[in-house]
């Protein structure tokens, strides 16, 4: 039986309407970090306190979503009566959104983009190497290439998690198709998604000048400890 979002208590009520916020929101960040063209990319964030997420509808331009146009959905990626109309479908993404959610209960948000220097690496099958200070801090190492997986079904999910689950790294590079990103939040997920668009770019403006110089391991394992657990305020 298909829930109805406003036959919820009132705490779940406004803990969706939030999240929509949220969403709608930091769906802005993506074309605003040129990381997006069209109505290509998405963000999804998990409903604090419900086995439920928010997604963006399907093909929809970014400049009308609102956060009432957020779909709704269950962690199998169903759709809920959520107050929109019923021909708005969630994102063709949701299954792997949802999957991701299924399989890895630290994460609370996802994005998806198909911004151009990550999405070379991924159309090479090329991993982006750890020779930056900045991919040490966010990373934790390099940037993964996952498993070429076509649109439909729960194997680009599967893909994500099975290369993110073997990784520090909050990226991971869809082989042929480009970066999917995690977050303990949403906005984590945003950043993730900024910041391997832009050591994606340095790393190929660096090949242009010279040889790739790896940052040693033990200084990458220091970066990311003091950037995932110093860094920025308390
Ligand atoms: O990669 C694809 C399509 O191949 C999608 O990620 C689109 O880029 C965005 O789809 P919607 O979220 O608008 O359905």
């Amino acid at each position: 039986m298909t829930l109805v979002l406003s036959e919820l208590s009132q705490d779940i009520q406004n803990a969706v309407q939030a999240t929509r916020e949220e969403v709608a929101a930091l769906h802005a960040e993506l074309p605003a970090n040129n990381l997006v063209v069209w109505t290509a990319g998405n963000v999804s964030s998990r409903v604090p306190g419900a086995d439920l997420f928010v997604i963006k509808p399907s093909g929809v331009r970014y400049d009308e979503l609102s956060a009432d146009a957020m779909v709704v959905c269950t962690l199998d990626g169903n759709k809920i009566v959520d107050g929109t109309p019923d021909r708005l479908s969630p994102s063709s993404d949701t299954a792997a959104h949802a999957y991701v959610y299924r399989h890895m209960p630290e994460v609370g948000g996802v994005v998806h983009t198909h911004s151009t220097y990550a999405t070379a690496f991924a159309a090479v099958h090329r991993p982006i190497p750890c020779v930056l200070t900045m991919m040490g801090d966010e990373f934790g190492g390099e940037v993964p290439v996952g498993p070429f997986a076509i649109i439909g079904d729960d194997s680009i999910g599967r893909g994500i998690v099975e290369t993110l689950r073997e990784s520090r790294s909050p990226a991971v590079l869809m082989a042929n198709h480009g970066p999917f990103t995690i977050g303990k939040n949403a906005t984590g997920a945003v950043k993730a998604a900024v910041m391997v668009e832009e050591v994606a770019r340095t790393v190929a403006a660096a090949e242009q000048i010279g040889t790739l110089v790896p940052v040693a391991q033990e200084h990458i394992d220091s970066l990311y400890d003091r950037y995932q657990n110093v860094y920025g305020q308390h």
